[in-house]
């Protein structure tokens, strides 16, 4: 037990299961490497060496849709943080405009090859695995729209600070594309809201506004658009200042079953996502919500 808390307080959730399976966790060369600043193309990066805080910041224009790219860039990155030891807690945040995360990127599922989908599908679990799992105390800066994709990044951190600006709308709004969210976006927004709330709100594809959001708790605080960064920053003093392994062997008593599930039937649920996304119906309900989002525009 003692072992296995330390890996936990090592690499998270997600680390203690690969650990336990695999071994180690993964990327042992990065063990005291230190990243005070990094630019990547899609995701930056500012680590606080004072205070052990980075913020990741999403760069993405438009609308820092999640594509392979980007997904895969942001679970890397915070697979360094979660092992620089001078890294014990972790913000996200957007450059762009407005907009937190529009979501998954719909065009890697629109019209792609399985192949494509499923290694699309993999990138999406493996940063959710990162983000959920992760050991570093990690609060949402919520600086704009954060549908489906979008929210699901905001709930896997611990805490989430939303811009309070009623233009702006938070919510797993899948059913509106005809598509399904599947199980652990749902267990994420239970585990965040609670059943009934989640079940509500996936049946209608419901999108909040922030004060909608802070009623039923998807969000835990609204503060001005200019001051969201800062309070989450004064935040996050909040979460490190409690014992950090308590506070890691909390958070991963609360998150492992829903991890766990995941973890443990990741290829079944990449087919299952093939399948489903790939098929005539779904492909075409995806078609026709592309085309809407464009005519939005004209
Ligand atoms: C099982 C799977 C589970 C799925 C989970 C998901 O996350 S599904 C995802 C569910 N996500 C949603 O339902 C969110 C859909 N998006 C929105 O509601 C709005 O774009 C917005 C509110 C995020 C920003 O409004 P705004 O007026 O500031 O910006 P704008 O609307 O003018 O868009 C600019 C450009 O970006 C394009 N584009 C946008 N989103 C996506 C995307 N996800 N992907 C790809 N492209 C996207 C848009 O077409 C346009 O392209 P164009 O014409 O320039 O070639």
């Amino acid at each position: 037990m003692a072992n296995a808390l330390r890996t936990v307080s090592k690499c998270g959730i997600a680390g203690l299961l690969s650990a336990s399976r695999h071994g180690p966790c993964r990327l042992p060369h990065l063990l005291g490497q230190k990243m005070t600043n990094s630019t990547s193309s899609k995701v930056k990066v500012d680590l606080d060496p004072t205070t052990g805080v980075a913020v990741m910041c999403m760069q993405s224009p438009p609308v820092n849709s999640l594509n392979l790219e980007l997904l895969t860039e942001f679970a890397s990155t915070l697979e360094k943080l979660e092992m620089d030891k001078g890294c014990r807690g972790v913000i996200i945040t957007s450059s762009v405009p407005r907009i937190f995360s529009a979501g998954l990127d719909i065009l890697e599922m629109f019209r792609t090859s399985p192949e494509h989908c499923a290694d699309f599908w993999k990138a999406v679990q493996e940063m959710w695995l990162k983000l959920y799992g992760s050991n570093l105390a990690t609060i949402a800066a919520i600086n704009g729209s954060s549908p489906a994709g979008g929210c699901l990044v905001s709930m896997a951190c611990d805490y989430r600070i939303m811009a309070d600006n009623p233009r702006y709308s938070i919510g797993l709004n899948e059913t509106k594309l005809g598509i399904v969210a599947p199980y652990w976006f749902r267990d994420t927004m239970a585990n965040t809201v609670g059943h009934r709330t989640t079940e509500r709100a996936l049946g209608l594809g419901l999108l909040y506004s922030p004060q909608e959001a802070l009623e039923v708790g998807l969000v835990d605080e609204l503060v001005p658009e200019d001051q969201v960064l800062t309070t989450a920053t004064q935040t996050m003093g909040k979460w490190l200042a409690i014992d950090e392994h308590a506070r890691q062997v909390t958070k991963s008593l609360m998150r492992k079953p829903t991890v766990d599930k995941l973890l443990f039937n990741r290829e079944a649920d990449v087919q299952n996502f093939v399948s489903f996304i790939t098929q005539d119906s779904v492909q075409k309900n995806l078609g026709m919500y592309l085309k809407m989002l464009k005519s939005r525009k004209a």
